[in-house]
Parts: C-alpha cells; structure tokens; sequence
C-alpha cells in the first residue's frame, strides 16, 4: 500500500465494482461505503455474487472494473488489478470451512499466522492467550482440531483469524455448517469480538435473519446488483423494491398485485387502496405486512375467501398461511388458530398498505 490514509476516508469504500467471468457478469455496479467499526453484512440468495464480492475484498479475487480502497488506499482496481495481495492489506478472512492445520494443536494454529508475520516469541504467547480467552477456549489449547466439536474447531477458526489484530474482518458464511442453536449463539459471539476488536467486518450470509440481527449496514444483492444499502431499520421500514420487501423480514410481508378499476386499486373485487396511490398508473403491487392481514371477517375492512395452507404459533399469535388462487398470503390470527388444508378462511385487510410498488418492482413514493 502507497497512498497515504487520510483521517476521514471511510474504512471501506467500493466504487462501481464489476466482476465478470467470460461473458458472465457476475458483480455488476456495485457501490458501498462503510466507516471504520461497521458490520457490513452481504445478504442475497445463492449465486448473487456474494462471495465474489468478498474475495474481491479480500484480494483473492482481482476486478474486472471499478475500485476498492481500505481507508483511503486503493488495494484493487480494474485497471490495477489486485495493487495489494491478500497478505498485506490487513484484512482477515474466516469460511465456513474451518481449514485448520490437524497436526497442530489449538495454540499452535492460532499462533500460526503470528510466526509467519515474525512476531517475537513472548508477544506471540501473550495473543495467543488473549484471543483464547476472548473466544472462550482457553482449555482447549494444547488439543489438536480432531479432538474438539464443529463449533469448537469455529471459535478456533475465528481466534487465529483475529490473532495478527486485522484492521478488516471478512467472513464467508461462517456459521453455515453449525446447527441452529450454536448458531445462535455464535452469532452473539461474533457481535461480542467485533466490538472487542473495533475491525471493520465483512459478513456474507442468505440468512436474512442473521443480517438483520448483527448489521450495522445491510447491502442487499440480486442477480449481482445492490437492490438497496443502508441501515437494517431503514431497509425493513422502507424497502425500495419488491425483491428486499419481500426477502427481509419475519414473517415475509405480502405483496398484492392490484389493478385500477375505476378511482380503486382492486384485487379481484375488492378495492384495497385508492387509484391515486399508484400515481396514475393502471397496474401496481400493494405491500401488506402479515399483521395486517387479519384472519376472520372485520367490520369495514376489505377482505376475501382464502384457503389455508398452514399455521405456526408465534408469541401467543399463531401466522397463518393461505391461497388465494396461485398468490400465496400470510396473515396473524389473534390467538391459537388451525384449519384443514384447503378450507376456506375468511381473510381481512385490516390497514392501509405499507407500500406501493409499481408492476416493474420499483417503489412509488407517496
Ligand atoms: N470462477 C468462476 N467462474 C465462472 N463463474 C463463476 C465463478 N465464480 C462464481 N461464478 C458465478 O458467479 C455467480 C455468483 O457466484 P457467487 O459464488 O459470488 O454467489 P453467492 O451469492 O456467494 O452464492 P452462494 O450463496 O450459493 O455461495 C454464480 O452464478 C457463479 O456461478
């Protein structure tokens, strides 16, 4: 690295980034910039260009076009290519395999890293005891990789990553071959060692739930494209396309396509939201959260026959999914509530909807 680190730049910043393998453009545009200490999470369904992305990143992997810069210098670039490898940019990477040497025992993987860096011996000991703590393994040292479980052979995975103190942290769906409940907790793990160590992380998951809990910024991916950056809250409360309303969030919201008849927006015969929502335009989609879709007739509310397709109780409610026609739609009942597959339930649009969307997928601003 040459250029000179200014202050103010921020700790990542990504500039009209493209990868392309062949004729096959698998980055397209991407633009991202995060200030140092952000937990950036990647999150897309598979073969969205997620881990391209990231080996970008972490310089395994050179640009077709476009720039990265790690606080203010450029480490790869279209026209550069990789300008600094994958050793000398201070940044670690953590995949979801754990890659750790087996005939080395905890410590000395951990240690690893250190010795190739030429840390003097005594510093060396002293990290590797500080990151073993940190990761809560300190009885494990002296084992070796096959003598401890999965999640263990993670932490220690995490701690020789961590060890030579990376200012950037980028992981590759680490937690994806735990079972839930170590995930769970390993997700609150890596909350913990991210503010422990202040680096700037890069995580890259299809798990929306995990970019929802542990982001500070969530870029969204599809098809190689960012569909929407920002903070968790503001894509949740405010998606900009039909892809992220319908990808984040718990349950899923429902997405209504409606027609103009008349001053109506319709869906069948029923009128869910004035014309003049969708600004003019004879087609649109209509975003309804689950919770407001309510199961059972409503006095003054739109509402429609639906079919049950299944239940699942949640915090004392139970979400209920049903067919209209082909359109699957998910509504909250107040209580416990079940049905037999297929049997008609009423269903009723309790609110306004949260969004309108036109029939291409792009948001209508109201
Ligand atoms: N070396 C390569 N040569 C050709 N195509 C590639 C190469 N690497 C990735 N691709 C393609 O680029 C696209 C994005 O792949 P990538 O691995 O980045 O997706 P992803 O979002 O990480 O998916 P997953 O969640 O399944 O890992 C895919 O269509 C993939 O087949």
């Amino acid at each position: 690295m040459n250029a000179l680190a200014t202050g103010t730049a921020d700790a990542i910043k990504i500039r009209s980034l493209v990868k392309r393998f062949g004729a096959f453009t698998a980055v397209k545009d991407v633009n991202i910039s995060v200030p140092a200490g952000s937990f950036l999470v990647l999150v897309g369904p598979s073969g969205c260009g997620k881990s391209t992305l990231l080996r970008m990143l972490a310089g395994l992997e050179s640009p077709s076009e476009g720039e990265i810069a790690f606080v203010g210098q450029t480490v790869s670039s279209g026209a550069g290519g990789v300008i600094a490898d994958a050793g000398k940019r201070n940044a670690g990477l953590v995949f979801q395999s754990y890659a750790l040497w087996p005939h080395m025992t905890v410590a000395g993987n951990i240690a690893w890293p250190l010795k190739v860096a030429r840390w003097p011996r005594d510093k060396r000991e002293q990290r590797v005891r500080e990151v073993l703590s940190l990761l809560g393994i300190d009885t494990l040292a002296e084992r070796y990789p096959a003598e401890i479980s999965g999640g263990q052979q993670q932490r220690v995975a995490i701690a020789r990553t961590i060890a030579p103190q990376p200012s950037i942290l980028l992981f590759d769906e680490p937690l994806s071959n735990l079972d839930a409940k170590l995930r769970i907790e390993m997700r609150s793990e890596l909350m913990r060692i991210h503010r422990a160590t202040g680096a700037t992380s890069v995580y890259v998951t299809h798990d929306q739930v995990e970019a929802m809990t542990m982001a500070t910024h969530v870029a969204v991916l599809n098809n190689g494209r960012v569909e929407q950056f920002g903070k968790p809250i503001d894509l949740l409360r405010n998606p900009q396309t039909t892809f992220v309303a319908t990808f984040l969030g718990t349950p899923p919201a429902n997405l209504i396509p409606v027609h103009r008849a008349g001053d109506g927006l319709v869906f069948g015969d029923m009128v869910l939201a004035p014309a003049s929502v969708a600004a003019g335009r004879d087609d649109a989609q209509l975003l309804f959260r689950a919770e407001d879709v309510s199961v059972g007739a409503v006095a003054g509310a739109p509402s429609l026959m639906a079919r049950f397709a299944e239940a699942a109780p949640i915090a004392g409610r139970t979400m209920v999914t049903a067919m209209v026609g082909d359109l699957r739609v998910t509504a909250m009942a107040d209580s416990y509530f079940t049905a037999t597959p297929g049997e008609p339930i009423p269903l009723s649009f309790i609110r306004t909807p949260d969004a309108v969307f036109a029939a291409t997928g792009e948001r209508i601003q109201q």
